[in-house]
């Protein structure tokens, strides 16, 4: 509620396109620049606020007078809270308008006000980082993943796995990578966030040698231990918080497909299967699927799925639900592309805020529902059904 409150008065923050004659003065600038920040709440957003607050002041471009009320509100909302000083006369202009500027704010908690500062100021970053700036012609392909290529174009960043020849099995590796490129999305200047495959398949799910290789420990430690992995990577899933889509381009298999249920989008080839052959490996539905495929599809679809198996087609994931659109896959990535450029070029704060929205009241939920699927599968993976299966697995593909 306090949301849409917000917008309302905010509305009122844009009539201050008529007080034309701002002077760019220093008592109108960024108050990052006069104010001391507290150093004694840090937290990771803390962080990025003071980090934030230092770019302002390396900005190539005067931002302009609209923008820089903005800063000033959400700054002394994140740092004091609501308005809490006199409203300043009529005629003391420049004073007024930042007033109401900050009051327009109503009662936006803290924390939103110091990440919608954060985001403002990556914004003007990024627009006076291109304007000032030669574009390198290539994507900016980002160093330091093995299995994922990471790309960032036209406010969108793009997580492709990488392990074609596996058809992009996930594995111990990739978990780690994917955690870390969305901790890394979540913070960078896209918009959107986007996954997809490389190669043939989107993926072919659980890499099953990750259960091969034994620690110390033994089984039981191994099966603790991704259990772990399994829980954080899902839950980077739910915690994300820009949109996040899947342009899923082949088959798709296992976490790959149940993961899914927590993206905004979900486009696909019409080459593209879903499948999760859980009971087949004796092992149980992860990603929240348990809670969030008979949410989506209703519960007859979902056990079809989740218990017995049934691979469905790309069309048949689109009559479900799991599917937002699928597209011939001779003109799937131009077609989706364009669409993603699009939507990319939507307004960052209003996307997250109706995200936050959307997902908020779910979120405690799907923690829960991810921390008991995952202790369920430690168990699973201890399983008579499940090593058997796994066995299977590993010994047809083994090299004679
Ligand atoms: C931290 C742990 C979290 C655990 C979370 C749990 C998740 C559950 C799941 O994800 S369950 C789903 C698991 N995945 C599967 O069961 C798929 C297994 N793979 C296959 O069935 C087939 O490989 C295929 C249908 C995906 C593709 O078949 P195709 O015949 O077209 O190709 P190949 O089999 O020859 O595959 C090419 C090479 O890729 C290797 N590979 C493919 N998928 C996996 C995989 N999931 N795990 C390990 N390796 C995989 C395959 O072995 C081939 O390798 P090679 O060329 O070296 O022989």
């Amino acid at each position: 509620m306090a949301v849409v409150g917000l917008s309302g008065r905010l509305a009122r923050c844009y009539c201050l396109r008529a007080v034309r004659s701002l002077p760019v003065c220093s008592s109108l600038r960024v108050p990052a620049l006069q104010l001391h920040v507290s150093k004694t709440a840090m937290g990771a957003s803390q962080k990025d606020f003071e980090s934030a607050v230092n770019q302002v002041k390396l900005l190539k471009k005067d931002p302009g007078n609209e923008v820089k009320l903005k800063l000033y509100a959400l700054y002394k909302q994140a740092t004091e809270g609501p308005c809490n000083t006199p409203k300043p006369g009529l005629f003391d202009l420049i004073n007024k308008a930042k007033w109401d500027a900050w009051n327009a704010l109503g009662d936006l908690p803290k924390e939103t006000a110091r990440q919608n500062y954060v985001d403002l100021v990556s914004g003007l970053r990024s627009s006076s980082d291109s304007s000032s700036q030669v574009k390198p012609e290539a994507d900016k392909k980002q160093a330091g993943y093995e299995t994922l290529v990471i790309t960032s174009e036209d406010h969108i960043t793009k997580i492709m796995l990488n392990r074609p020849a596996k058809k992009n099995a996930l594995n111990t590796q990739m978990y780690q990578e994917i955690m870390l490129a969305l901790e890394a999305a979540s913070k960078d200047d896209s918009t959107i966030t986007v996954f997809t495959g490389s190669g043939d398949y989107y993926s072919s799910g659980n890499d099953l040698t990750n259960f091969t290789d034994i620690p110390p420990g033994g089984v039981e430690e191994k099966a603790k231990n991704g259990a772990i992995l399994l829980r954080d990577f899902v839950d980077c899933f739910i915690d994300f918080p820009k949109p996040l889509v899947a342009v899923v381009n082949g088959p798709a298999v296992g976490i790959s497909v149940t993961v899914l249920g927590l993206f905004d989008l979900v486009y696909a080839s019409d080459r593209a299967t879903f499948h999760t052959p859980f009971s087949h490996l004796g092992q149980t539905p992860e990603g929240c699927s348990s809670y969030t495929f008979p949410k989506i599809m209703g519960l007859a679809k979902a056990v079809e799925m989740l218990i017995f198996g049934k691979k469905l087609t790309a069309g048949e994931a689109y009559a479900q639900g799991l599917v937002t659109e699928v597209f011939p896959d001779s003109t799937f990535e131009k077609e989706v592309w364009t669409r993603l450029k699009a939507y990319s070029k939507l307004p960052r704060n209003a996307m997250r805020i109706s995200k936050q929205i959307i997902r908020n009241h779910e979120k405690e939920k799907l923690h829960a529902i991810n921390a008991e699927e995952s202790s369920i599968l430690q168990e699973r993976w201890l399983s008579d059904e499940c090593v058997n299966a796994v066995m299977n697995f590993l010994s047809q593909k083994a090299k004679l």
